[in-house]
């Protein structure tokens, strides 16, 4: 009875992660002459803190964004969900189950791709690697089938479904990954960086790929990017983490809301553009010879900037007002490190 009750809890969402953090255990760098030895033979340890009490929960069919700098802790928290990685402190359930304890169970439900590493056999043929995964996910015959025509049609897979993997370009490898992740046919797929350093059209396909198999399957996608792109095309909701801390969950317009301030405007003047020195504003001569200037709009309303501007005594012709993009306010979270969170 308390069994069922607290698998029920657990199951409330597709993914539930309370407070949940991640510490390393690493090798105190040491500088001098023989350092290394020195670290070799007498250790110190220092603890690196990767995640730190992050909250949140993803629903079926979900395709969520998970975004941050490099070392913000994503892979990191991948690696809990994936039960790879053991949590030092907090929770973590997929599909109710914990994923590090019940991994046999679980790795049934889940399918991961990692960009830059891949899950294949290096030295076999693709296609020998899906039979090898079939062996070891008892897929059975048809089902193996159908999803080994449907991932070669979607994913243009036949050209080199019997070169081995170390001959693939990148773009073919991650295509195999994610072939290889979903012949299961996982509930999950956790995506690391699934299109880095794949061309424009390869990219293209994967991310109609991730679309299709999310509509027509209801598989559920948490997927980590640096590539605005990415955001814009895949996700609704993206989760941002820094310094292992969660900072932002939400919609991506609600992103743009909270942190996209920034507006552009550019304008042309019937005269010479003014200088305009005003605090917090900055401007730029554009090839065109008209003049940008970029301010937050919480300093200044559209009218209050061109009240400033015709002060100026110069005649305005022409006005494009632009807001920030969503490249514009992932940098601007990045260097600021988020903030009213
Ligand atoms: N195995 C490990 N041992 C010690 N420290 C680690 C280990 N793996 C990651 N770290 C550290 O933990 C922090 C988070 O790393 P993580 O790989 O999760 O970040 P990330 O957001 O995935 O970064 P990237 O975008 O560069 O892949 C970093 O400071 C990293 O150096």
């Amino acid at each position: 009875m308390l069994f069922a009750k607290e698998r029920k809890r657990r199951q409330s969402a597709l993914i539930t992660v309370n407070n949940l953090s991640k510490t390393y255990r690493i090798v105190r760098p040491r500088e001098g002459r023989f350092s290394a030895l020195k670290s070799l033979v007498h250790p110190e340890y220092i603890e690196r803190r990767a995640v730190d009490g992050i909250h949140f929960s993803i629903k079926d069919g979900e395709i969520v964004g998970y975004i941050g700098q490099n070392g913000a802790g994503k892979s990191t928290t991948i690696k809990m969900l994936s039960g790879i990685l053991v949590p030092t402190s907090g929770e973590v359930y997929v599909d109710g189950l914990i994923p590090h304890r019940d991994r046999k169970e679980h790795l049934h439900n889940i399918g991961v791709v990692f960009g830059q590493k891949t899950s294949l056999w290096w030295d076999v043929p693709v296609i020998d690697s899906l039979h090898i995964l079939k062996k070891m996910y008892r897929v059975e015959d048809e089902r193996f089938q159908k999803n080994l025509a449907l991932f070669t049609e979607l994913l243009d897979l036949g050209n080199f479904l019997n070169q081995p993997v170390r001959q693939l370009s990148l773009g073919q490898r991650v295509r195999a990954d994610l072939a290889a992740a979903l012949m299961h046919d996982p509930k999950i797929l956790f995506l690391d960086e699934p299109t880095i350093g794949v061309d424009v059209v390869a990219k293209e396909r994967l991310r109609k790929f991730i679309l299709e198999i999310n509509r027509e399957r209801g598989v559920s996608v948490l997927l980590t990017t640096h590539d605005v792109v990415d955001m814009e095309k895949l996700v609704n909701r993206v989760i941002v983490i820094h310094g292992g801390r969660l900072i932002y969950d939400g919609a991506i317009h609600g992103l743009r809301e909270r942190y996209g301030r920034q507006r552009r405007m550019e304008l042309q003047f019937e005269n010479e553009p003014p200088d305009l020195t005003l605090p917090g504003v900055d401007t730029e001569r554009m090839e065109d010879g008209g003049l940008a200037v970029m301010f937050d709009q919480n300093a200044y309303t559209v009218d209050e900037m061109l009240s400033h501007i015709r002060k100026t005594g110069s005649t305005i012709r022409d006005i494009i007002i632009q807001k920030a993009d969503i490249e514009q306010i992932v940098r601007d979270i990045y260097q600021e490190g988020g903030r009213d969170v």
